[in-house]
């Protein structure tokens, strides 16, 4: 019995854009929530949310009898935790700050067993391999490893064609915030040299055959990229999405209600 198909990999492969959304809530519940909206895929964001390996399992278990492919960001690009990830089942990597192109071959290694690379053998204890239950896990799981690496500053941008060139990258995502800092528009990810930035990004990877992604609440912005090759746009955040919405309605009263006298509770 191999290890499971990656379906966000499969769809990449087909060339099929994949909409998705971005998770920081860091919890089950709100995560099988968003499973059930109808988005392609979903992020499990390791590097800005309070999300550690118990709260990510938690929520891969909750997302598990879902139609959605889920993409795991890592905190850093180091081996220690890409095993740890695997190991509780993701098959799709998100690794921020990714600068070279050796530094995208590293990464390469640290996701697949020997001898094609260096990702330790834990499978007999692993979520994975379905608690050892699969039992050609470690012989078919690389074929599965969706390896997606973050460029985002202006010397990521720079290394794209040869950190697109590298044998094992799956895909490449394009970082806007943290692109927009490093080029001195803090904040601004949708300062029009960034928006270029980006978008440039994608055709460069278009020509060179990568996938590209990225996240943008811009809905325009997020069309234009789709309609520019872009294969995977996430589209927005539950954080963003549940703190406008739950701010927007506190305040709609707030603007009819009258003024607090100061008591408190009371209800
Ligand atoms: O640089 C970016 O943009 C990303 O990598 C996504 C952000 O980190 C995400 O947390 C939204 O701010």
């Amino acid at each position: 019995m191999p290890a499971p198909k990656n379906p966000f990999k499969a769809r990449l492969a087909a060339g099929k854009p994949q909409i998705g959304l971005w998770m920081g809530l860091a919890n089950a519940y709100t995560a099988e929530i968003c499973a059930g909206a109808g988005f392609d895929w979903l992020v499990i964001d390791g590097e800005h949310a309070p999300n550690d390996l118990q709260r990510m399992v938690g929520q891969l278990q909750a997302l598990a009898g879902y139609p959605v492919a889920t993409v795991i960001r890592a905190p850093v690009g180091e081996t220690w935790i890409l095993k740890q990830l695997l190991d509780i089942g993701a098959q799709s990597l998100l690794v921020p700050m990714v600068e070279s192109g050796a530094q995208a071959a590293a990464l390469v290694e640290a996701v697949r067993y020997p001898p094609r690379g260096k990702r330790g053998v834990g499978a007999a204890l692993a979520r994975s391999s379905a608690f050892n239950r699969i039992g050609d896990y470690l012989t078919t799981a690389d074929e599965e490893i969706c390896l997606i690496v973050q460029v985002e500053s202006q010397k990521a941008l720079a290394a794209l064609p040869d950190i697109a060139a590298v044998e094992g990258v799956d895909a490449v995502f394009v970082g806007p915030s943290d692109l927009a800092a490093d080029m001195g528009y803090l904040g601004r990810p949708g300062a029009p040299a960034v928006k270029q930035a980006v978008r440039d990004a994608i055709a460069t990877l278009q020509r060179l055959g990568k996938p590209a992604g990225l996240l943008t609440a811009d809905q325009t912005f997020a069309r234009e990229c789709l309609a520019d090759g872009a294969r995977f746009v996430a589209v927005g955040t539950d954080v963003t999405l549940f703190s406008g919405a739950t701010s927007a309605l506190a305040q709609s009263f707030r603007d009819t209600a009258p003024a607090r006298s100061g008591e408190t509770g009371g209800y």
